[in-house]
């Protein structure tokens, strides 16, 4: 199949001669293109550029294509959404309201709700039944624009359903549209029956969750709760090194709720990303900007817990790498809305139009590692691509609160038209 998109009143290519997650400066370089076209042939971009150009350079395949006029509407690469819990049974909205009168979020998880609820309704949700929920919650993601997805496990804690998130993202990734990028984190919690026992515990997931995982090849990343009263740096320091000896690259929830250097151990393991830094040291951001670490920022956490927000600002500042994301999970973030969170981050971070638009698609990309594939519009690269019912880019957040997600072109193939998903995707 082959697509040209015309028309558009601006195509944000963020197209740049940098390699590798964009920093400081480079994050308000978007690239905005006027009077621009994006060309199309089977799952790759193959140019994007003015009418005229791309004519005079594939006649043939202008002359075949399916137009898609863009007039009034801009243009830009599908979101990536690069840190979620996308596959768990059951919701909390009765924590939620708990929370709303004065309980915190600690406080409910170690009286054996939080985290500990959730992985006892995924423990006893059926693979069927997860499958169709997820497959549901992708749908929702997709019409917002997000074309692909992280998801980590962590509902099990123990091996059996640990495995059945990862083949239910699996299972996900072959039949949904939106690509799904699966995360390891059986280190998500203690179990309630390691209590005082947590060595024990951390010892199984080292010398048998992981081996598994990667002879089954469940999982890209391996995910750690480094927190006061869930893992300790030390601990999650054992279980990243582990997972790296398997090929398994780190990630780490860092320093979300109470400092604890969770930033410094990133930069230090060599993480690929740290995530939350709600509360991350003056110490540990350095030594983020020095690894290159990047931080994937969840304004979305902070807003529903509450917090203090990540000081977002001075971490571009710095020259961290920020990328953000919804941390899409039952209990501190239960949106699947990227463009809220996007909103969040203006309007709570200290971030710019631009770096936002940054943090959600080449940055983003470089943290799930595949900014060489998606998160630009440029010639050779996958083709999602979005076109958004805004006159320019600086209304995406202006007009705030809403969904402006217009089409979505996934892989080459328009999968949202007019805001509504063409194809009911459960497959049973
Ligand atoms: N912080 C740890 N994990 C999730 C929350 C999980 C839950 O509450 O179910 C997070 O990223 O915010
Ligand atoms: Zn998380």
């Amino acid at each position: 199949m082959t697509i040209l998109i015309k028309n558009a009143n601006e195509v944000i290519t963020l197209k740049s001669a940098v390699e590798g997650p964009r920093t400081k400066e480079q994050m308000r370089d978007i690239a905005i293109v006027e009077n621009c076209s994006v060309l199309m042939e089977g799952n790759s971009i193959i140019a994007v550029g003015p009418i005229a150009q791309l004519e005079a350079d594939f006649p043939d395949l202008v002359k075949v294509a399916e137009v898609i006029d863009a007039s009034g509407k801009i243009v830009m690469p599908g979101l990536v959404d690069c840190h979620t819990h996308l596959v768990h049974g059951g919701t909390r909205e009765q924590e939620f309201n708990m929370r709303l009168n004065g309980a915190t979020y600690m406080e409910i998880m170690n009286a054996g709700g939080g985290i500990h609820a959730t992985t006892k309704r995924t423990r006893e949700t059926s693979f069927d039944d997860l499958y169709k929920k997820t497959m549901n919650h992708l749908d929702v993601f997709l019409k917002h624009g997000v074309t692909t997805v992280e998801a980590k496990s962590g509902y099990g804690l123990d091996w059996e359903t640990e495995k059945k998130q990862l083949e239910v993202a699996g299972k996900l990734q072959a039949t949904h549209d939106i690509d799904v990028v699966s995360t390891f984190m059986g280190a998500h919690a203690v179990p309630r029956d390691y209590k005082g026992r947590e060595d024990e515990f951390v010892d199984i997931v080292i010398h048998d969750m992981l081996p598994k995982v990667a002879e089954l090849n469940l999982a890209e990343f391996n995910d750690v709760f480094c927190e006061k009263g869930v893992f300790t740096p030390e601990q999650s320091q054992r279980i990243l090194e582990a997972g790296k000896a398997l090929g398994l690259t780190p990630k780490i929830h860092a320093d979300e709720i109470e400092p604890y250097k969770g930033a410094e151990l990133a930069a230090e393991v060599g993480a690929i990303s740290a995530e939350h830094l709600l509360v991350a040291s003056d110490e540990g951001i350095q030594k983020m900007a020095e690894a290159g670490t990047i931080a994937v920022l969840l304004p979305g956490t902070a807003f529903f817990l509450r917090a203090p927000f990540a000081r977002g600002r001075l971490m571009i500042d710095e020259g961290v790498p920020v990328a953000i994301s919804t941390d899409f999970n039952p209990g501190s973030s239960p949106t699947m809305s990227l463009p809220f969170i996007m909103n969040l981050a203006c309007m709570h971070m200290g971030m710019t139009l631009e770096e936002v638009l940054t943090a959600t698609t080449i940055n983003a990309a470089y943290a799930l590692n595949r900014g060489h594939q998606i998160g630009s519009l440029e010639a050779g690269k996958q083709a999602d691509v979005i076109i958004l019912d805004v006159a320019n880019y600086k209304q995406l957040q202006y007009f705030y609160g809403m969904n402006h997600t217009n089409t979505v072109i996934k892989n080459g193939r328009v999968v949202v038209q007019d805001g509504i998903l063409l194809t009911n995707q459960l497959v049973n």
